[in-house]
């Protein structure tokens, strides 16, 4: 039971990023130390980590970062701390979740460019639950350029244990990247809780899996 509490470190001040259509709360230090470091353990000890690469303009690149994907319908299941920090974000959140997609970036030459996740797909407005474990790292989110909102890029640094929960039109209006960060010489793990489409369970296309690594490559240009 103890332990159950000690999940929400400080789960009592969370600060909302966005509140213009769409809703982005960022919660620091969701997740206690202790268990923050049992599950950088646990995925590491056996995640198997996907090296992506695309075809851009005739050239095929590497997405920079590594990715996988863990839960129902997914590569391999959850690890048991995963499991129960599924169950936390659960009832933080009010939401189920199915699966959850891992970014990991080795260093600070690894990121993920602007991008919003679920592009394109009609199940835009489900929950993404996004956990941040390991070295800090510069998460930012702006308007879309078709959104008809005039708002400065939101930054916040996102570290060990911290959650950052994106819902309702935030898919649909902004988009959100972590940049390169030269200064970062440490690996971060990123854990984006996520459910498959609400109205069937079906699994997720090969399309939308590799959406959001999409504009990934902007990055190296
Ligand atoms: O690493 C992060 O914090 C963001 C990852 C992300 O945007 C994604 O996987 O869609
Ligand atoms: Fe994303």
């Amino acid at each position: 039971m103890a332990r159950q509490l000690a999940l929400f470190a400080s789960a009592a001040s969370p600060t909302i990023l966005v509140g213009d259509r769409g809703d982005v709360t960022y919660i620091p230090e969701f997740l206690d130390r202790e268990i923050a470091d049992a599950l950088v353990r646990e995925l590491s000890a056996d995640t198997r980590w996907r090296a992506d690469s695309r075809l851009m303009y005739g050239k095929r690149v590497m997405v920079p970062r590594e990715t996988a994907g863990r839960g129902e319908k997914m590569p391999q299941p959850w690890t048991p701390t995963l499991e129960r920090v599924r169950a936390a974000v659960e009832r933080y959140t009010g939401t189920r979740y199915d699966y959850c997609f891992l970014n990991r970036y080795r260093d600070g030459r690894d990121a993920v460019a602007w991008h919003g996740d679920r592009d394109g797909s009609r199940d835009a407005r489900l929950i993404v639950a996004s956990l941040s474990l390991g070295a800090t790292r510069t998460f930012q989110l702006r308007p879309k350029k078709d959104s008809g909102l005039r708002h400065d890029p939101v930054s916040v640094e996102v570290t060990h244990g911290d959650l950052v929960i994106m819902r309702g039109d935030t898919q649909l209006y902004w988009e959100h990247r972590v940049p390169r960060d030269p200064r970062s010489t440490g690996e971060r793990l990123n854990v984006t809780f996520r459910q498959h489409r609400a109205r069937d369970g079906e699994m997720p296309s090969a399309s939308e899996l590799l959406a959001y690594a999409d504009d990934a490559i902007a990055s190296l240009r």
